[in-house]
């Protein structure tokens, strides 16, 4: 049965040619959708209300345009799917479309079905009920991290797959190990250069006379030790991606050689006078606010204008925790195919317990818990006593500010404890004689740490 006219999700149609707007009212109707319409950006702000899911918008309106349109769209509704229209040839306003936060673009002419088919999956996606984290099934895994069951990721998925086209630069933000790494590969995967080099890069990795010579090459007796010439890696990924991690430490004296790059594609080796050409695609990626450090000063504005042609925020863990059974999933499937075994499911207690925690480190931190969660126990299901003494708060990788922070004797004992009890597969009375201590003091330790 048809959907009752009460039904029907309203889509705004926006364009100032008549034509083509009855055109697309008409599409909208057959594909189940009641259509309303606009034929300026200022009528389509006026006829913005609560009830509608989508709107279509032409990019050549005759007042205010439609990148206008949509930013001031977006301000009223933020989480609104807009599809944009562009004309033919026009890279740099669907560009300024993704990165305003449209959903989507389409080229002008376009298939009517692919409107409708893109605006299907959108409802699709926000209708969808996220899957529950408890339970003891475990879901096919996404095995290529491009499928998400919250809503939010899918938003960001989708706009990473039509940005991957566009050959554009892109900074992916987020915390340590939420997978900016993993995405950028993913973008280059997708990108007509796929089948050139993925370069990564690591700025704090190198000191900052290494990372020019790393970045931009070197001629031979350049500095002590360029005992022959070298090229660089913007040379070497000139027609593949070169993916730039935690670029806010890109050191001040490095900021206008890879701002040059940027804007002209032209640079030097170190010690070179010869301008070398890239074309070098730059996925950057940054866990600090850069925005902090152009107001401080330690970062230059226009590079980092240059850089955030897209920016990509991908979300924590602990925001996105519908995702939980889907990543688990990819990664015991992942653990699996390494050790060459049949993987492991998961005790609803389990899948509970991964679900309670707020993973402080992210992806990486799950991916850690699980390879030792697995790597303790021989039974083909984990349970809750198999997860729960691995799930520690502190907070994974290098400690921020730099220098070694220091542990309090609690963190210590908690640490220590940890440890043991893994090694003992979560044994009490073995956890008791590793540690010389009575049992009742590992029931003491479980409950101090909040381990109970
Ligand atoms: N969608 C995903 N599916 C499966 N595994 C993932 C996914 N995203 C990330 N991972 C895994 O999580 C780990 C951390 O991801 P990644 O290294 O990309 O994080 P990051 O944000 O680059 O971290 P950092 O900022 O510390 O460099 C990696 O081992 C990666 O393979």
């Amino acid at each position: 049965m048809p959907p009752s006219l009460e039904e029907q999700p309203n889509l705004l149609i926006v364009d100032d040619d008549e034509t083509i707007q009855r055109l697309l009212v008409i599409a909208a109707k057959d594909h189940g959708w009641r259509p309303r319409t606009a034929g300026s950006g200022m009528a389509a702000l006026d006829g913005l209300d609560d009830s509608i899911e989508a709107v279509v918008l032409d990019h050549g309106l005759p007042d205010i345009d439609g990148l206008q349109t949509l930013e001031r769209l977006r301000q009223a509704k933020s989480n609104l799917p807009v599809i944009m229209l562009t004309g033919l040839n026009d890279a740099e306003t669907a560009v300024r479309a993704l990165r305003a936060g449209a959903a989507d673009y389409l080229t002008k002419p376009f298939e009517l079905k692919r409107l409708f088919d893109l605006l299907r999956q959108i409802r699709l996606d926000r209708s969808e009920p996220a899957p529950t984290s408890a339970g003891s099934t475990l879901k096919p895994a996404a095995a290529d991290g491009l499928r998400s069951a919250n809503q939010r990721v899918r938003e960001l998925l989708r706009r990473l797959e039509k940005a991957a086209s566009l050959d554009t630069t892109i900074l992916l933000t987020g915390e340590s190990g939420t997978g900016k790494t993993y995405f950028a590969k993913e973008i280059h995967r997708l990108s007509p250069r796929a089948a050139e080099e993925f370069i990564p890069v690591s700025c704090p990795a190198l000191p900052r006379e290494l990372l020019e010579s790393e970045l931009f090459g070197h001629e031979k007796g350049s500095f002590t030790g360029a005992t022959a010439s070298r090229a660089g890696r913007f040379e070497q990924a000139s027609k593949g991606t070169i993916f730039l991690d935690e670029i806010g430490d890109l050191p001040a004296e490095l900021q206008p050689k890879l701002l040059n790059v940027l804007q002209d594609r032209e640079f030097f080796r170190v010690g070179g006078n010869k301008i070398l050409r890239t074309n070098a695609r730059v996925i950057a990626a940054t866990n600090v606010d850069l925005h902090a450090k152009v107001a401080d000063g330690s970062f230059r504005e226009d590079l980092y204008y240059r850089l955030n042609i897209i920016e990509l925020p991908i979300p924590p863990l602990r925001e996105r925790k519908d995702d939980l059974p889907g990543l688990t999933a990819a990664i015991l499937g992942r653990i699996a195919a390494r050790r060459g075994n049949d993987g492991w499911t998961l005790t609803s207690g389990a899948s509970a317990a991964l679900a309670a925690f707020d993973w402080p480190g992210n992806i990486r931190q799950l991916e850690n818990v699980l390879e030792r969660a697995t790597a303790f126990t021989d039974r083909d299901e984990l349970g809750e006593q198999d997860l729960v003494p691995l799930l520690e708060s502190r907070r994974e990788g290098p400690a921020s500010g730099g220098g070694a922070k220091v542990r309090t004797l609690h963190e210590l004992e908690r640490e220590t404890f940890l440890e043991a009890y893994r090694r003992t597969g979560g044994n009490k009375a073995k956890t008791a004689r590793e540690l010389g201590v009575s049992e009742r003091t590992v029931y003491n330790l479980l409950e101090r740490h909040g381990l109970k």
